[in-house]
């Protein structure tokens, strides 16, 4: 069990600052997801964790003690890397022993825990198969197997599902949300997946250049982002964000001084009777439909429950659901929610 904590850390390779000046707090047993584009330095932060790089600046503490100094493997955190680091010459059950018959556990200690983390991940039919002898979402299990086999304070795990097809990772990450739960850890998971973050995670960090622009509950950063990047990262479709002189065709309340733009989330834009937009696409999508319009230059999206029967080229007016605004700076900060 361990609370994780970061300090004003920056960490440099050459002329790049992978991760810059970023302080954040990951409380015990949280499920802390880091979110964010590529090379926004998600990775990093977990090699720093974890010791295999050391900060330039700032401090980094694992349960409150300083661990700049402390090297990797007193640490007693277990990873399961990107490409995953699975030995090829080892069956699978080699592979997810290998951290347990490296400590000398007992052999019936070791049966054990195989055996129920197996389970677990429904890996049992596939241990006497070799790495290369598996399809890559088999391979990300056995990863996740070897690292959940140990006794560790924390688990570090990057993007540890993304070789998976869709229906298999919407299981995994279920999987791994209640694991995490049974076990009591801090499990510390990066993610570029805004759905796969906002479904396991107690609490997640936006990411971008290497900085933090937000943490919080998938909640809060849904509902509250503090900037238009925030509330573009979250949620698909995007939030429709859109000029001020557009606020009055839609109903929307005036915002404060120094609004420029105001945002609305797919769901919240309603479509009525009207001529000032005109739907430009259909997609029905079974449960939900989305459905693409412009009003001049502008392009928006509505998204309705069920298969209403819109069809391209009509003609309609726009409404917000009240209460349902955002407005922004120019430079993109969130100014305050429409009451
Ligand atoms: N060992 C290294 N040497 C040089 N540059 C590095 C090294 N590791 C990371 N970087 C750089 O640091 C920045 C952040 O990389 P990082 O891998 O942490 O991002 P990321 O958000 O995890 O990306 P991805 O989602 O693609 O894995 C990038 O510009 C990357 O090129």
């Amino acid at each position: 069990m361990a609370s994780i904590t970061f300090e004003n850390v920056t960490k440099r390779f050459g002329d790049t600052v992978a991760v810059d000046d970023v302080s954040f707090e990951i409380r015990d047993n949280a499920f802390f997801c880091l979110f964010g584009p590529p090379l926004s330095g998600k990775s990093t932060i977990l090699k720093l964790i974890l010791g295999l790089e050391q900060p330039d600046e700032g401090e980094i503490l694992i349960d409150g003690r300083p661990v700049s100094h402390v090297n990797p493997a007193r640490r007693n955190v277990a990873m399961v890397f990107q490409n995953l680091a699975l030995f090829p010459h080892m069956t699978a059950l080699d592979n997810v022993c290998f951290p347990l018959v490296e400590r000398r556990i007992a052999k019936e200690e070791i049966d054990a825990k195989v055996c129920d983390v197996s389970e677990k991940l429904h890996i049992g039919h596939i241990l006497h198969k070799t790495p290369a002898q598996l399809s890559g979402g088999e391979r990300q299990r056995v990863a996740i197997a070897r690292a959940l086999v140990r006794d560790p304070v924390a688990y570090l795990m990057d993007d540890p599902i993304s070789a998976l097809d869709a229906r298999l990772r919407e299981q995994t990450r279920v999987e791994l949300r209640r694991i995490q739960q049974e076990l009591g850890k801090t499990l510390v998971y990066v993610t570029h997946d805004q759905e796969e973050a906002m479904s396991v995670a107690d609490m997640m960090a936006v990411f971008k250049d290497g900085k933090i622009c937000q943490t919080g509950t998938p909640d809060t950063l849904y509902q509250r982002p503090n900037s238009t990047y925030v509330a573009g990262m979250l949620g698909a479709p995007a939030m429709n964000v859109l000029p001020m002189n557009m606020a009055d065709m839609l109903g929307a309340l005036a915002g404060p001084n120094g609004s420029k733009h105001f945002g609305v989330r797919p769901e919240n834009l309603r479509i009525t009777k009207g001529s000032d937009a005109m739907i430009s696409e259909v997609e029905p999508l079974g449960g939900s439909t989305t459905v693409h319009i412009t009003a001049g230059d502008v392009a928006l999206t509505s998204t309705m429950l069920g298969q209403p029967q819109f069809e391209a080229g009509t003609q309609i007016g726009l409404a917000v659901n009240s209460g349902q605004t955002l407005f922004f700076d120019g430079a993109g900060n969130t100014l305050a929610a429409a009451q």
